[in-house]
């Protein structure tokens, strides 16, 4: 967002946008409990939200790492101590705060089927391979192409066995919890998400999550 405060905790519409995302899972009745991982010096901020917003099933926030894939381990320290292995965990961005109790109860069904849930959207526009960032001579079929979101989900007990295997194979990076469960040897089983659910990246999504808001009242 090129600004001083990280993009989840800018203020729209008079909320930060991570309290509109927790406020997603605590609306959803299949939610039991939910974890925030935050940057380290936001902790405390982000605990006073859970007081002030009523954030009733935040059970911790925990400091977390230097990026998104240090991070999850962080959580997943705790939440090896203080659930069941077979419990569904459903791993989100704070960035995605549109996101729809459908597409929470889809990720949980896809987790009970399959094993795990990756929510996806389809590529919508022509892509092009590109080496140098420039130029291009190959066309990428675009039904083959998804485009992920979160929540990217599975049971604890998988999250625990990727997070090992991604150590033993000397895996120190994945850009997300599905591109960790391909590069350790898993197969990923997609579930629809929604355009809704877009990750506020630069300035111009914080004016389309404000049309948003307009649109499904909830400003
Ligand atoms: C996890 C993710 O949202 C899936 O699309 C995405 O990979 C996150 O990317 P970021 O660069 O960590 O925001």
């Amino acid at each position: 967002m090129r600004g001083p405060v990280p993009r989840q905790f800018l203020v729209v519409r008079n909320k930060p946008v991570l309290v509109y995302t927790l406020e997603a899972f605590q609306r959803a009745v299949a939610v039991e409990d939910i974890i925030v991982v935050s940057l380290p010096e936001w902790t405390g901020i982000v605990e006073q939200y859970v007081k002030d917003c009523g954030l009733t099933k935040v059970r911790s926030v925990i400091p977390g790492g230097a990026s998104g894939f240090d991070s999850i381990p962080c959580g997943l320290h705790y939440l090896e101590e203080q659930y069941s292995p077979e419990d569904i965990i459903l791993i989100h961005d704070g960035v995605r705060p549109l996101l729809t109790e459908e597409v929470i109860n889809a990720n949980i069904a896809g987790v009970e089927k399959y094993g795990n849930a990756v929510t996806v959207v389809p590529a919508t526009e022509a892509l092009l391979h590109t080496d140098d960032g420039e130029s291009s001579s190959r066309v990428v079929e675009r039904s083959h192409i998804m485009r992920t979101q979160t929540p990217q989900s599975l049971r604890l007990c998988e999250l625990s066995l990727i997070h090992r295997q991604a150590d033993e194979m000397g895996i120190h990076d994945s850009v997300a919890t599905c591109t960790l469960l391909i590069e350790t040897g898993h197969v990923v089983h997609a579930v629809a998400g929604d355009n809704s659910n877009f990750k506020l990246t630069s300035p111009e999504d914080v004016a389309l999550f404000e049309a948003y808001l307009d649109a499904k009242g909830m400003s």
